[in-house]
């Protein structure tokens, strides 16, 4: 039988959907959500993602400004832009996006932003707040990731979920959340011996590593979810994920394909994210 395949997409669409009216309640109670997206350098990549995200805002009825910065921007340049928006009452949110250029400390930086206006949910404090279990911004792409699990009413309690990656903005946090949800979680890494020994016992499948189709079939037990993460291009530079998506088909009971699967939910739990910091601010939640 072959898998279902888990739309990103269309979730996407219908939370993007409850998020636009949210914010038309908000908006008509005078608070206009803001979200401020600094971008340095010309990875074109982080530009496309950039315009999506600001495109994603306005369409919603958000406010959305882009600070757009040369790669020789310096260190402390950057931590006084970010100072101001800290002070800004219109901002809510403050996004850097990532990969930031060498020279500039990419921990410094996100130490910078106020907890308050962590949308991506990469400050020390919203992580320690999202282990713990207290409110915080969730990071996005994890946070997606547990949306999809629900709109497919997959449970993780009492499964067994293997995340391949380590990354702070991925990987880890994805293993805590499922944690969260009471799955069982194995984490593996480039250092891990036997991989195929972890991924052959996972209910759920997470792969976050950026090697395009380094997962077959022989790596999933039947039945398994897969939830690819990967974002790469293949021999012919169309963008694929870590999975090869035709060969586990007929294996997996759910997949997610690259593209349309996790990456559009990364760009509405952002939004969502702008919008929960532009609601704290509303007098009753106060
Ligand atoms: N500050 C941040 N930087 C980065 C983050 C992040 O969450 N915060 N994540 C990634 C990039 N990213 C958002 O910034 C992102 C990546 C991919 C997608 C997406 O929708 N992908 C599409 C395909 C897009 C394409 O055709 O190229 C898909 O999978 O369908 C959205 C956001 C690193 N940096």
């Amino acid at each position: 039988m072959s898998a279902i395949i888990i739309d990103g997409k269309a979730t996407s669409l219908k939370l993007k959907e409850q998020i636009g009216q949210r914010v038309q309640s908000l908006t008509s109670r005078g608070i206009i959500p803001g979200l401020a997206v600094v971008l340095i350098g010309d990875n074109p990549a982080s530009h496309t993602y950039v315009k999506n995200k600001k495109k994603t805002c306005e369409s919603l009825g958000m406010r959305s400004d882009l600070l757009q910065f040369p790669e020789t921007l310096k260190e402390e340049e950057l931590l006084e832009v970010i100072e101001g928006l800290n002070k800004d009452p219109e901002i809510h949110g403050i996004l850097v996006q990532l990969p930031l250029p060498d020279h500039i400390d990419e921990f410094q930086v996100i130490l910078a932003i106020e907890p308050d206006k962590d949308v991506d949910g990469f400050h020390p404090v919203s992580v320690g707040n999202m282990i713990i279990g207290r409110e915080a911004f969730l990071p996005c792409t994890p946070h997606g990731i547990i949306k999809l699990l629900e709109e497919y009413n997959i449970d993780p309690a009492g499964k067994h979920a293997v995340v391949i990656g380590r990354s702070n903005i991925v990987g880890k946090p994805a293993g805590q959340l499922l944690l969260q949800k009471d799955a069982t979680v194995t984490y593996c890494h480039s250092r891990t011996v036997g991989l195929i020994d972890y991924t052959r016992q996972a209910d759920i499948l997470i792969s976050a590593v950026g090697r395009a189709k380094f997962l077959g079939k022989e790596h999933i037990k039947p039945g398994a979810v897969v939830i690819d993460v990967g974002m790469n291009r293949d021999e012919n530079g169309n963008l694929c994920g870590d999975v090869d998506f035709e060969d586990v088909l007929d294996k997996a009971s759910y997949v997610t394909p690259v593209p349309g699967g996790v990456g559009p939910m990364t760009i509405a739990m952002l939004m969502e994210n702008t919008l929960l910091s532009a609601e704290r601010g509303l007098p009753e939640t106060k």
